[in-house]
């Protein structure tokens, strides 16, 4: 099993360049961000050389305060295309293999239409690239109001944009939240997943805790036959070096 150490939850204590340093240290496979925007590229470029990791995604930006995104948010196209546009130079720059297009807080058809279009225009964009891009449906309680809440809905949305560069962030926390029937669901939903992530339910934390048994998780997704790294996108309660014991147990 391999690792990704997702650095908007891990090492949070410096910055971006030094916890790739610290991810590395740590024996992870690769790394992944949230919003990496205020780090000049060529340093997050030359930290990933140096430590030889790859850096699997980041985000679109989340817009104003308290926004989660734009892409489903009619209206504002425009800035929502501009996201997409800068996640794209940016994982271009890094050499980022995914870009999460975050819906944002809406609801009903015509945010839904919206999302389309703008994921639309977000694959068309990114397949010269070879850049997939990935929506994550998000937990009521982590995310009330956030357009994208279940696998089932993404698949819909996958199927009818129909784009082979558009996949599922399944992430086993809020999965977990929302639908559970883990096993099922990742077997089912294989074929369209472009990432995986996971952390424990229902705190958040390192994976060798709360309700999920995590070594039959990772054992599921090994028998399926996914060799991408897992993303571990857990907060650590104490300091990230001190919540890596799963790290051994688990992999
Ligand atoms: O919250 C998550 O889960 C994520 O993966 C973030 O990228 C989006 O908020
Ligand atoms: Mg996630």
């Amino acid at each position: 099993m391999r690792f990704s150490a997702n650095l908007g939850f891990l090492w949070t204590d410096r910055p971006l360049p030094d916890a790739i340093r610290a991810a590395a240290a740590a024996g992870f496979d690769a790394v992944e961000c949230h919003w990496p925007y205020d780090t000049p590229a060529p340093d997050v470029a030359r930290a990933l050389a140096e430590t030889g990791l790859p850096m699997l995604g980041l985000n679109t930006r989340r817009g104003a305060p308290g926004e989660n995104g734009l892409l489903a948010l009619k209206g504002r196209e425009e800035e929502a295309r501009a996201a997409i546009d800068e996640a794209l130079a940016y994982a271009a720059q890094i050499g980022a293999g995914c870009v999460h297009a975050m819906a944002g807080f809406a609801t009903g058809p015509e945010a839904e239409a919206t999302f389309l279009a703008n994921l639309r225009y977000a694959a068309d964009a990114a397949a010269p690239q070879g850049i997939t891009i990935l929506i994550e449906p998000l937990n009521h309680y982590d995310a009330p109001g956030y357009f994208l809440t279940t696998t089932t809905q993404a698949a819909r949305l996958i199927d009818s944009l129909g784009a082979p560069n558009l996949k599922l962030m399944f992430d086993c926390y809020h999965v977990q939240i929302m639908e559970g029937d883990l096993t099922r669901r990742l077997e089912r939903m294989l074929p369209k997943i472009g990432h995986i992530q996971f952390a424990s339910v229902p705190d958040r934390g390192p994976p060798d805790t709360g309700e999920v048994n995590f070594t039959h998780v990772f054992a599921t997704i090994e028998r399926l036959g996914w060799t991408g790294p897992l993303g571990a996108e857990y907060r650590p309660t104490a300091h990230t070096d001190d919540s890596l014991g799963w790290l051994t147990t688990l992999r």
